[in-house]
């Protein structure tokens, strides 16, 4: 049994938030903005939580399948910015979708958590487990983003993106992949704590907003992940040109220009839509896929090779080269 990616679908808020909106309200402007990191736009709700566009997200991947929510075994949404803790999300968008015989969690990889998603809901359906599930990336960061701290304020957006999968694919779905964590570098990329105020314990951590070593986590990215990629693609046998395009988590198109550069690969094949998103954590690369399926960049026919590649806090990081 293969898995098969048959839909894809994304979902932003409406509300669009230039930088030069931002400069209106702190101390920054489009220039450093736009040099430094690539942005130029992002999408920030404006009373939508997590599950809200997560919902909109499956509800699209139900209507233009013309699957019966009732055949959905599986909801797995990767976020850090949930609603709650208590429902998930993931539990929230099945009650919200009709997917009454689909069981539904939530998982936490930050930036990694679509291609971590994917991973897992493969092997659940070749396996022979499952047949059919939903994967989705989704977050409203911008309600845990520090909006005083501008070094952070302006890297983060809003949205959510997933696929459906089946088991109808004639060839795998996942050709080679390799997932990666560093708990010991986690410090330097932190957001949403929980103190402990019991009648037996007061520990309060400081801030619960993201907090972000910038430095640190942009020398990660360029160093460790390249060598995450070259060490997925010997495990395909594939070379680096064999490869159609290169779907990487939006946080900076510097860090893509410099991917580009250390995989001898044209820039071109390192898509990118962070200009008008910002990073929107877990829900970056799906935004990525989804959107290049709608503008006809590559289709679901089976006939593409994409690497999806994560990187973020944890730290964690890891890629998936996919047959779409
Ligand atoms: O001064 C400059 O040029 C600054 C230097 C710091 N920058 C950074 C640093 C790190 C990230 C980042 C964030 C996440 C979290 O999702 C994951 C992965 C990355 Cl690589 C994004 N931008 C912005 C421009």
């Amino acid at each position: 049994t293969f898995a098969k990616i048959t839909q894809a679908a994304h979902y932003v808020p409406e509300n669009v938030v230039s930088n030069d909106d931002l400069s209106k309200i702190m101390d920054t402007n489009d220039e450093w903005i736009y040099s430094r990191t690539g942005i130029k736009n992002r999408h920030i709700s404006t009373g939508e939580n997590t599950s809200d566009l997560a919902t909109k997200v499956a509800k699209q991947l139900i209507e233009n399948s013309g699957v019966d929510p009732e055949l959905i075994d599986f909801i797995i949404v990767a976020t850090v910015t949930p609603d709650s803790m208590m429902p998930s999300t993931a539990a929230r968008v099945q009650a919200q979708v009709g997917a009454t015989n689909a069981f539904a969690y939530d998982l936490t990889a930050a930036c990694s958590g679509f291609v971590f998603a994917l991973s897992t809901a493969e092997k659940l359906i070749s396996s022979g487990a499952y047949q059919r599930g939903i994967v989705i990336g989704a977050e409203v960061f911008s309600k845990v983003i520090d909006w005083s701290d501008r070094s952070t304020a302006v890297l983060f957006g809003d949205g959510a993106a997933g696929v459906l999968l089946d088991n109808s694919g004639s060839q795998p779905l996942i050709i080679a992949e390799k997932m990666q964590t560093d708990g010991k570098r986690g410090g330097s990329l932190l957001s949403s704590y929980a103190d402990i105020q019991t009648p037996f314990a007061s520990v309060s951590y400081e801030g619960s907003n993201l907090s972000m070593e910038g430095r640190a986590i942009f020398d990660f990215a360029v160093r460790d992940v390249p060598k995450n990629i070259q060490a997925t693609l010997e495990k395909s046998d594939l070379a680096a040109e064999e490869i159609d395009y290169y779907l990487l988590h939006q946080a900076n198109s510097r860090i893509l220009d410099k991917m580009a550069k250390k995989l001898g690969v044209t820039r071109d094949k390192f898509l990118q839509n962070m200009q008008e998103y910002g990073n929107t954590s877990a829900a970056s690369i799906p935004i990525l896929l989804s959107e290049s399926v709608k503008n006809g960049i590559f289709s679901l026919d089976g006939q593409t090779k994409v690497v999806l590649t994560g990187f973020g806090g944890g730290l964690t990081w890891g890629t998936a080269i996919i047959n779409l």
